[in-house]
């Protein structure tokens, strides 16, 4: 037997050793640092009564992340010099979180790194550990270490003995999945499960985003339960997580939502069940078939549901509760089915208490964890298993029908009966420490007076509902008595809608603010309406209470850029901006904003400046997206124009050249445009009307056959200070103004060697003309015969002294943004975030834009607009170039 020593190492405390909701965290390269990691554990061990630490056993083990494997050796060597007798490590240092807690409850009693203390409950520990950890840690001058223990080889199973001056000390390597399977096994019915995944209509998607759970994954999806192997993804543990971030949500499980039918999607038929989970394999996203399901209504669902179809359930649950700020969906589950329940605050180590107490059965947090007394910790594979069990009890004697009972139908059934609480949450990441105390200070103190708040929030928005209630969290603990204060802030109204402010406890850099918007609408027939729209009223009111004024509603937040906007119809107000990045919609709290977008009369152009007409005083100007100041003065516009009209500028406007702004009316028998010269030191010009004549055509409209009609200009590109436009495989229109006076000259460019195929092979062609750095390019999109689908992307690029177009494989590493009406704008796309070589088109009303790389012409990826409201205007909004 190895006979070990224990030396005393001197240390300096560190500061900030802080646990926060959830343990310490910090970075690898911070835990890496010689002491850091030791200090924490030996403040750990001291803050413990001592029979707690000797010859006591404890549980070791990580998820698997990188320095994972050093931390268990070095706790192990401190394990064994504090006089613990056994430590058990999970196989390769691999353990989910709820795998823990099931063994300490069953056997003892990327570039972030965290460690956390679970107490003899399998829970986290309490704030007066935590507490007393983070004191000690101020104060430490030694610790103890075993540093002649030899590393224990984790990746084989066994146990290790060595003996140390206060005798043996076992190490104990053992595969976790076994014990949790056998837990799991006491939950569920496996079999009924079993024959869900069977069911020939039944698909699923498991994505473990290269955390520790694809090990259980695999176990029991695959083995035990019969799913395809081809459903796991992501499934093998990475120390870096495969360079991803494994959170489980809508922006960071980018490949499930994708397979998923909720963002980029491919013509594969999206699988009827998808799940993620995140690093340590406690928390959990639940999708349907191009459907999200909230962390709020999840756990309500499952608590509604859960008697009927989860064994461990069967005779009745003890109660159930939510943090603070998840939706109040399962309040109304509780009440409704009339069981206890509890609003803790955030944090799982609240829930610990109740289930001890034998209070609660089920709980939930909107942070995507959901979990049960089963153990001590939340679980997602356990959340996994139980809608598995919901989805096999609803389709028991349905496995054979036509069509299978969806997670869709599931929740809207579930709001049919209990309301919906419409439910978001915004995070302002990386705050000033010092601001967000004052807003947090800010929002309690204006709730002494609510008359103020009902007011100030009714001159914005008159449809929101009177705040009745508003107070700061405090939760008295209902078993040992303890409060916690300070846990958010709650403004509560009328018809049971809320706004919550918190800071959070896990931000790893200066201060975030969550704020947390519910609607809740209980008549069935309008709990299908789309989300943003059901709560825009409310984010505006918190907006309104979070600034504190509601005169500085008028100060808006400047959006990122490029991003699109989606416009519900012609003369809609504010339209809804989606990040192209996430596809996810950015307008996130109603202060996000694009300066005079709201405005009716605005027009994008693909220079990035927006042409606005005042509603106000008419006055007209150029703006600049991303700088509420930045205004260039325009002669004054007689009349307001039409939405859909089309604006284009000749060239910089802020440069020392004049510039030319033209505004082409595109409604239908209308051949009218309106330009004007300014800048470049002349003097200004007024707007001049032109009603144009390039041509006629043979209308082709219903009723209008046989008749010849006016051509209009509909596709237009300024390149090298003139507009060309309607291009076609023979010719491209040419319009350029002639100095003072100002007037237009139309021509036209007769292509040499006309291209082959006027109109795509099935359909027809779409030509968008777009200039980049200096040049001209024509991007022919080629139609399926719905006239709508895209089947192959052509780029042309202009050859002026051929007067010849010459097709290319790539744009100089640009990305290209077109749009209906023919808007054609060009960007370096590095700069900008976007993907070379590629051309972007947005569908606003399928919700979705496409993506294609110049040489992989037909090649499209479809990516879908998560939460899109109902659109008929997609416009991208561009830095200014
Ligand atoms: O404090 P926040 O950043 O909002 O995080 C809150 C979350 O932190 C950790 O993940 C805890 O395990 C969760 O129980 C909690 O909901």
């Amino acid at each position: 037997m190895v006979l070990f020593s224990v030396t005393k190492k001197a240390t300096t405390p560190f500061d900030g050793q802080k646990p926060g909701t959830s343990g310490l965290r910090k970075k690898v390269t911070v835990f890496q640092q010689p002491h850091y990691l030791q200090n924490f554990v030996q403040s750990t061990f001291n803050a413990l009564p001592a029979d707690k630490v000797k010859g006591a056993t404890i549980v070791v083990s990580g998820d698997g992340r990188y320095f994972s494997k050093d931390a268990v050796q070095i706790i192990t060597k401190m394990a064994a010099a504090n006089g613990v007798r056994r430590v058990w490590v999970g196989q390769n240092s691999l353990m989910s979180t709820p795998a823990v807690s099931a063994v300490i409850r069953e056997r003892v009693g990327a570039d972030d790194f965290g460690i956390k203390y679970n107490m003899e409950n399998g829970g986290p520990a309490p704030e007066s550990v935590t507490d007393k950890i983070f004191s000690n840690t101020t104060t430490i001058t030694e610790y103890l270490i075993a540093e002649d223990l030899p590393d224990v080889d984790i990746s084989v199973v066994g146990v290790t003995t060595f003996s140390g001056p206060e005798g043996p000390f076992d190490v104990d390597v053992f595969d976790s999945t076994i014990d949790y399977i056998k837990l799991m096994k006491t939950i569920f019915d496996f079999e009924s499960i079993k024959k869900l995944l069977a069911s020939p209509k039944f698909t699923f998607c498991y994505d473990a985003l290269h955390g520790v759970a694809g090990t259980y994954a695999t176990r029991i999806f695959v083995e035990e339960l019969g799913a395809a192997e081809s459903s796991l993804l992501n499934c093998v543990p990475k120390e870096d997580f495969g360079g991803g971030h494994p959170d489980p949500n809508l922006t960071y499980a980018k490949e499930l939502v994708d397979r998923m039918g909720l963002g980029k999607s491919s013509n594969a038929e999206p699988p009827e069940f998808g799940a993620a989970a995140d690093g340590d394999a406690d928390r959990n996203m639940i999708l349907g078939k191009r459907f999200f399901v909230t962390p709020s209504d999840s756990v309500a669902i499952i608590a509604a549901n859960a008697v009927q179809s989860i064994p461990y359930f069967s005779s009745g649950l003890k109660g159930v509760a939510r943090s603070m700020p998840t939706s109040a969906a399962l309040d109304v589950v509780a009440k409704n089915l009339n069981l206890k329940f509890f609003e803790v605050p955030t944090g799982w180590k609240f829930f610990g208490n109740l289930m001890d107490a034998g209070m609660c059965s089920i709980c939930g947090e909107e942070s995507f964890g959901t979990g049960s007394d089963h153990i001590r910790e939340k679980d997602g594979i356990w959340a996994v298993l139980a809608w598995l069990s919901i989805l096999a009890f609803k389709n028991k004697d349905n496995l054979g029908g036509d069509k299978l009972v969806t997670v869709e139908d599931i929740v809207r059934q579930h709001w049919g009966t209990y309301g919906r609480h419409y439910y978001t949450r915004y995070d302002y990441e990386n705050v000033d420490a010092g601001a967000a105390k004052e807003l947090m200070a800010n929002l309690v103190s204006m709730q002494s007076s609510l008359s103020d708040v009902n007011k100030l929030i009714k001159e914005i928005r008159s449809d929101v509902s009177d705040v009745v209630a508003a107070d700061e969290f405090e939760y008295k603990d209902p078993v040992d008595g303890s409060v916690s204060k300070h846990q958010g802030v709650r403004y509560l109204f009328g018809d049971g809608s809320r706004l919550v402010f918190r800071l959070s406890g896990t931000g790893s850099v200066g201060a975030t603010i969550r704020v947390y918007i519910e609607q809740y609408e209980k008549d069935s027939s309008k709990t299908g309406r789309d989300s943003q729209d059901a709560l825009a009223p409310l984010r505006t009111g918190g907006v309104t209470l979070e600034i504190g004024r509601s005169d500085r509603m008028d100060e808006p937040r400047v959006a990122p850029v490029p991003c699109l906007a989606l416009k519900h119809g012609a003369d809609s107000d504010k339209p809804v901006l989606f990040s192209i990045s996430d596809a996810t919609a950015i307008d996130n709290n109603g202060g996000v904003d694009i300066p005079g977008l709201t405005n009716g009369n605005a027009w994008v152009t693909p220079q990035g400046w927006i042409r606005v007409r005042s509603a106000s005083d008419a006055s007209t100007f150029l703006q600049n997206p991303q700088d509420p100041d930045g205004k260039i003065p325009l002669p004054h516009l007689p009349r307001e124009l039409p939405s859909t009209c089309s604006c284009r500028l000749s060239g910089k406007p802020n440069g020392s050249e004049s510039c030319i702004v033209l505004l082409v009316e595109t409604e239908e028998d209308v051949t009218v445009l309106w330009y004007c010269r300014f800048g470049g030191g002349g003097e200004g010009e007024g707007w001049v009307r032109h009603e144009y004549d390039v041509g006629t055509q043979w209308d082709i409209r219903p009723g209008k056959e046989g008749q010849r009609e006016k051509v209009p200009i509909c596709s237009i590109a300024a390149c090298r200070g003139k507009f060309y436009f309607n291009a076609t495989p023979e010719s491209v229109g040419v319009l350029e103004f002639t100095p003072t006076p100002t007037a237009p000259v139309f021509g036209s460019i007769a292509i040499a060697d006309p291209l082959p195929g006027g109109y795509g092979v099935l359909g027809a062609a779409l030509g968008f003309l777009v200039e980049a750095e200096d040049d001209l390019y024509m991007v022919r999109l080629l139609l399926d015969r719905d006239f709508e689908t895209v089947y192959d992307l052509i780029v042309y690029k202009m050859d002026f002294s051929e007067q010849q177009w010459h097709e290319v494989d790539d744009i100089g590493g640009r990305a290209f943004l077109l749009a209906p009406a023919y808007f054609g704008a060009s960007r370096a796309a590095d700069e900008c975030g976007l993907e070379k070589d590629s051309v972007y088109v947005p569908y606003a009303h399928k919700k979705c834009f496409e993506v294609c790389k110049v040489e992989e012409k037909g090649d499209i990826d479809v990516v879908n607009l998560i939460e899109a409201p109902d659109a008929k205007i997609g416009m991208w909004i561009m830095p200014t170039d």
